[in-house]
């Protein structure tokens, strides 16, 4: 199994990780409190309460995490499509595999990369909805005092299973979208590159960047589900299963709260896919 792209995989999600996580944090709040009137309200709350580092809280664990959950997403997504259309990476611009299987390839990378994330997306959003200020000397402590003692106190608590809990609605979220991500990514490079040649990465940048908007728009309403599952059960458990927590959602706050987030999500999405592409494209070509 070629392994180079689980390697390209892995460094360049961390790269694009760094760079979208104080995005990712007022997403996640905006997704699960009701204290924010918007972006900038939140950021300038986030700032002044809990200063710059408020930003970072929860991104050791996903730093530690990406190295399994992309390098599964993109290793998965390649060798699928080696095993559909039988072209390994270096023969897919002579020979560009359909659109179905690149779709196919997307979402059997997608549902697998969801598998390894559950856990630790779990982690990280009960971190980033921790709004008390990091280590400040006679203060409450916060309830979690970090991503190991976050994920020993669910342990503790709900078990194994509580783990991955919302890993439900992270499936459903993921498993379609990653075949929006890698359609986008693969349709848009096509379309600007003369044929037989690779992109430039100008075009790898901006396809990469879409294709990370995309599917981003494509997973909000999920999305939004996903992290009140995994808030949910924190104190008294709330809903029933996916689709209850859909159903009150909706019915609380109106059709709009499947869009909780889109506008913060699509401008971290840009920068981040941006660079995840154009990294993963050049170390594999770096490799040969
Ligand atoms: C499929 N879904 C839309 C959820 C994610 C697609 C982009 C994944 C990327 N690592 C990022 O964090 O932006």
């Amino acid at each position: 199994m070629p392994v180079e792209e689980f390697v390209a995989g892995w460094i360049s999600g961390a790269l694009g990780l760094v760079l979208g996580h104080p995005f990712d944090t007022v997403k996640v709040r905006l997704q699960t409190q009701t204290t924010y009137r918007g972006i900038v309200d939140c950021m300038v709350k986030i700032y002044r309460h809990e200063s710059l580092l408020g930003f970072f809280k929860g991104m050791s664990f996903p730093i530690a995490s990406i190295a399994v959950v992309n390098s599964v997403l993109f290793g998965v997504y390649s060798n699928t499509l080696l095993v559909l259309t039988a072209t390994s990476h270096q023969e897919r611009r002579a020979q560009p595999p359909s659109y179905t299987h690149i779709f196919l390839a997307g979402c059997t990378g997608g549902f697998l990369q969801a598998y390894c994330l559950a856990p630790f997306d779990l982690i990280k959003v009960r971190l980033q909805n921790q709004t008390e200020p990091m280590a400040q000397p006679g203060s409450p402590p916060p309830q979690y005092r970090g991503p190991v003692h976050c994920a020993a106190s669910i342990f503790q608590e709900e078990g194994y299973r509580g783990l991955f809990r919302g890993a439900w609605a992270l499936m459903l979220r993921d498993t379609p979208t990653m075949g929006v991500y890698f359609i986008t990514y693969e349709g848009l490079c096509r379309q600007y590159t003369p044929e037989g040649q690779n992109p430039s990465s100008a075009t790898v940048l901006v396809a990469g960047g879409f294709a990370g908007i995309a599917s981003w728009v494509a997973a909000t309403p999920l999305d939004v589900i996903k992290s009140r599952m995994q808030m949910d059960g924190l104190r008294r458990r709330v809903y029933q299963g996916v689709l209850d927590c859909m159903v009150s959602s909706v019915r609380q706050e109106g059709l709009g709260v499947f869009f909780r987030g889109v506008t913060i999500n699509s401008a971290r999405a840009f920068p981040v896919n941006a660079v995840t592409f154009l990294s993963y494209e050049y170390l594999l070509r770096l490799w040969g």
